[in-house]
């Protein structure tokens, strides 16, 4: 049986059953820290230090901004060169305190879209995560229109920014990352997805709840805090199963994104 996706009200639910004292029995510190880790853990698999070292940190205002900021920490640990854009920073403990360690390790907040992807080799999306709604709201927009612009190779944590986190990409061009890596479990927008790596990361659901919500999560290997849950488009050809889509158009697009980022770099 293959993996859920999720709708947004899902998505919601299932983290408030994740932190509830009669539930997972998480705090929502737990949660971030182990979504962080996972998304840094799942770019070690595809984006080596060496070739994509300096990465910048686009995070936004709730959560998903907060799994970015705790990637960032954890790269800096496995050996890159990580940056942080941080514009709306909300007055709230878990913030400063994740702001701090970043601080503590020399991680630098930078002021702009364009001196965060100034020299940078990669790019990790934290700007929404499934609580996004309606039109994008400054500062945000100018950073998702950066992010839809750049070249660079982008890692969306949990569901590329300002897609619709059921509908999908419904804006033009949209940001089309080269990884995905979706958390507890996909999102339904997640289906638009076309890019070559697609982790499931969060290693954090009892088997009691992933029954209750039937999300049929695949197994995690070993140790590991993330599974990839498809084949590169180069050996397999991009799933593509959202009805509403032009779907031959994105699918050659992000061929020749992949072919520019990812490949070109890789054999510079
Ligand atoms: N249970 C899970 O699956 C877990 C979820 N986590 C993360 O938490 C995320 C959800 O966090 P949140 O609920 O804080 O939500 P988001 O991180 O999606 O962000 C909500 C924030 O974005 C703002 N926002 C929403 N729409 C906007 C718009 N159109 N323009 C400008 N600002 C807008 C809201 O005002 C709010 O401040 C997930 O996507 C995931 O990354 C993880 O941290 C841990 C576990
Ligand atoms: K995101």
């Amino acid at each position: 049986m293959s993996i859920k996706y999720l709708t947004q009200r899902a998505a919601q639910a299932i983290d408030v059953e994740l932190m509830s004292p009669t539930g997972g029995g998480f705090s929502f510190e737990q949660l971030v820290e182990l979504a962080g880790f996972s998304v840094a853990q799942a770019i070690t698999k595809e984006f080596s230090k060496d070739k994509y070292g300096r990465v910048v940190v686009f995070s936004g205002p709730g959560n998903n901004g907060l799994d970015g900021m705790v990637a960032a920490r954890h790269l800096h640990h496995f050996g890159y060169q990580p940056k942080v854009y941080y514009p709306k920073r909300p007055d709230k403990p878990a913030c400063k305190n994740i702001m701090r360690q970043c601080t503590e390790l020399d991680i630098p907040f930078v002021d702009t879209p364009e001196d965060g992807l100034y020299e940078s080799d990669l790019v990790v999306d934290a700007i929404f995560g499934f609580s996004f709604k309606g039109e994008v709201r400054q500062p945000f927009d100018t950073a998702i229109k950066a992010l839809e612009k750049t070249r660079l190779p982008i890692v969306s944590v949990d569901i590329p920014s300002a897609w619709d986190v059921e509908k999908g990409n419904l804006s033009t061009p949209g940001i089309q990352p080269t990884m995905l890596v979706s958390l507890t479990a996909p999102k339904e927008g997640a289906k638009d997805f076309q890019g070559p790596f697609h982790y499931l990361g969060g290693r954090f659901i009892s088997k009691k709840m992933e029954k209750k919500w039937e999300l049929n999560l695949p197994p995690f290997p070993g140790t590991d805090q993330c599974v990839k849950l498809n084949e590169s488009p180069i050996s397999t050809g991009a799933k593509v199963d959202h009805p509403e889509k032009k779907q031959g158009d994105v699918a050659k697009k992000m061929d020749q994104h992949f072919m520019d980022n990812v490949v070109s770099q890789a054999f510079a």
